[in-house]
């Protein structure tokens, strides 16, 4: 559907905000995106929305987008209604009937005929969700599409990305949070020093210290979950999936090691 290949930005003569990125959006997959402040997220989803040029690489494919920008541009004097209904017609929407269901799922509190620049952030927030959503693009790309949206909106968010993904379209999102790009990503990205690299996922992990009067024998490092293992003083320390903490000291009982020390590991 869009595919990146050794995509670079530069701005001015500075440093690289991007470098070498490479991402292919399939058809109905979730992609989320996690960086810190500055480390290049939106210029990365402008690129892809076609509203900011790659200094390198080539991007390739040319899907309906709808698009959130990080900034969404709600200082106008055209009311939500307004200015929706101008944005349908420009990209060829015959049906305006969508628009006032769509405000009123997103729970746009106050008059959808008040100008937009009379609106709270958050209910900006949501007029900018819906011109992104409306017309069911082939690919949503959405820059932070959670902030300053209140907890019932955050759901009505999580349900159009997932009815995005069942009508076979693709969604782009960012975030800074783990837990929320977790939550409704299929594939998780991390930008770092410009680089778009897999998040890899840390589990919990539990320290697991065993003894034995004479040595049983186990072969630990087979054993699902078991992570590390060292001898120490005499005794065998695991480091195991927190998940999977049950299961192996059920197993070193019942195999006749005593439990010596059980404590979670630190970050
Ligand atoms: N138009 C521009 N001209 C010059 N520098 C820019 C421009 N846009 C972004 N930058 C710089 O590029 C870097 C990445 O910015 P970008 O907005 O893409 O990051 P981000 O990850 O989205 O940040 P945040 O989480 O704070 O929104 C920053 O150092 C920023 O100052």
């Amino acid at each position: 559907m869009l595919r990146l290949t050794g995509v670079g930005k530069r701005y001015g003569g500075g440093v690289p905000v991007l470098a070498q990125v490479d991402l292919t959006v399939p058809a109905g997959r979730v992609i989320g995106v996690l960086g810190a402040n500055g480390s290049g997220k939106s210029t990365l989803l402008r690129i892809m929305a076609g509203v900011s040029r790659a200094t390198e690489g080539v991007v390739a494919g040319h899907p309906a987008i709808g698009y959130l920008p990080d900034r969404f541009p709600s200082g106008q004097r055209l009311s939500a209604r307004s200015y929706l209904r101008h944005l349908a017609r420009i990209r060829g929407l015959s049906d305006l009937s969508v628009i006032d269901p769509l405000l009123a799922r997103l729970g746009l509190v106050g008059d959808p005929d008040a100008q937009l620049r009379t609106l709270s952030k958050g209910n900006a927030q949501k007029v900018g969700l819906a011109q992104a959503v409306f017309a069911e693009p082939e690919l949503l790309i959405l820059d932070e599409p959670w902030s300053g949206l209140d907890v019932g909106t955050h759901a009505i968010l999580g349900e159009l990305v997932a009815e995005t993904r069942e009508r076979r379209a693709s969604v782009v999102f960012t975030d800074h949070r783990p837990a929320v790009v977790r939550q409704y990503a299929d594939d998780v990205y991390r930008l770092d020093s410009g680089r778009l690299v897999a998040f890899e996922d840390h589990p919990e992990t539990t320290r697991i210290r065993l003894s034995a009067a004479s040595s049983p024998g186990h072969a630990w490092a087979d054993e699902p979950g078991v992570r590390t293992v060292a001898d120490e003083a005499g005794c065998v320390v695991l480091t195991v999936d927190a998940a999977r903490a049950d299961a192996v000291l059920l197993r070193a009982l019942s195999g006749g090691w005593s439990v010596r020390e059980v404590a979670p590991c630190s970050p």
